[in-house]
């Protein structure tokens, strides 16, 4: 095989007390990426569509990610990369981590697949710190293993796959700001209050017995932020009036997606799903600002090949 085409999934990041720890995957919005293998030895990054973004390999996260393995792989030939972007860089799901992740991804199938999810993830995260300055692995991890994934550690990297319960959506709003991730990470405190990281830990915990029970209630009383919210949702306009309408209209929970603007909820079946994309519209319908919706099941699979 000289070329695949594949679907590179857009991610949700944090999911309210993970942070930098914890993702799922979304179904109904991603990137899709040609790679083709070349005569001529190197990386090539040869179309962009969608958004502009640098060529250069070694200032495009694809490339970046694609050199880190290109580095291990040697290979006696190159790797053409085409980026089809349909996920807005700097929204919060995951733009950045879809393209270092997608890179890597095909390469891999080209190659034969000698590298593990892990072992992609590493070479994902070397593109992902180039966007954020710093490697985390929370978009990569479930781009690449898709449902929910925790990110044990970084260094020596490890990634836990946690079940997604069957019945349970997202909603997705991103009010048309851009949030650069790198940003949205140097205001954050270095410190936290004890109380605080007592009940996120204690928040982390509960939610992955959640998932693993498929207990929505758990889920519900876990999706809590003590720590990164109160500060981060000071960027994203009318945020608590979103996650207030989200609530009231039948997520288990709200909060920020990533870094930001973008806003999930969970919810429990479609119908709520769409239900809470309809109250939170009527937030941004009545301010001057541009927003995109969706309603999304969580994507257990992850990367797609298209062809
Ligand atoms: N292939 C790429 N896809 C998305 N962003 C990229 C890419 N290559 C470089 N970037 C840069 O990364 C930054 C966006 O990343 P980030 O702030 O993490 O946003 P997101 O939350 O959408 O991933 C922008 O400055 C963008 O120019
Ligand atoms: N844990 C990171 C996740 C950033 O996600 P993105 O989708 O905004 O790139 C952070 O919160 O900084």
């Amino acid at each position: 095989m000289n070329e695949i085409k594949i679907f590179s999934p857009a991610t949700v990041a944090n999911v309210s007390c993970g942070f930098d720890v914890l993702g799922f995957c979304l179904d109904s919005i991603g990137d899709e990426m040609v790679i083709r293998k070349t005569d001529r030895k190197g990386i090539f990054i040869t179309k962009i569509e969608g958004y502009d973004l640098p060529f250069e390999a070694e200032k495009n996260v694809a490339g970046v990610s694609a050199l880190a393995m290109y580095a291990d792989a040697k290979p006696d030939f190159g790797f053409e990369i085409e980026i089809y972007k349909n996920i807005k860089p700097g929204s919060g799901v995951g733009s950045s981590s879809a393209s270092a992740a997608g890179s890597v991804f095909g390469m891999n199938v080209l190659l034969g697949n000698p590298y593990n999810n892990t072992e992609l993830s590493y070479f994902a995260m070397k593109g992902e710190a180039l966007a954020s300055q710093s490697e985390h692995a929370d978009n990569i991890a479930p781009a690449l293993f898709g449902g929910f994934t925790l990110v044990k550690s970084v260094s020596p990297l490890e990634i836990l796959e946690i079940p997604t319960p069957n019945n349970l959506y997202a909603t997705i709003i991103h009010p048309q700001i851009e949030i650069k991730t790198s940003e949205a990470r140097a205001i954050l405190p270095k410190e936290v209050a004890l109380k605080d990281a007592i009940s996120q830990w204690a928040n982390v915990g509960s939610l992955i017995h959640g998932l693993h029970t498929s207990n929505y209630g758990l889920i519900e009383r876990s999706l809590h932020d003590a720590i990164v919210e109160p500060h981060r949702s000071k960027l994203i306009p009318l945020y608590h009036d979103v996650k207030a309408s989200a609530k009231a209209a039948g997520a288990l929970g709200c909060g920020i997606s990533g870094s930001g603007p973008s806003i999930f909820s969970l919810c429990e079946g479609i119908d709520a799903a769409k239900k809470v994309e309809l109250a939170i519209r009527k937030v941004y319908a009545n301010s001057d600002i541009e927003f995109d919706t969706y309603v999304s099941k969580i994507n257990a699979e992850g990367m797609k090949i298209l062809k």
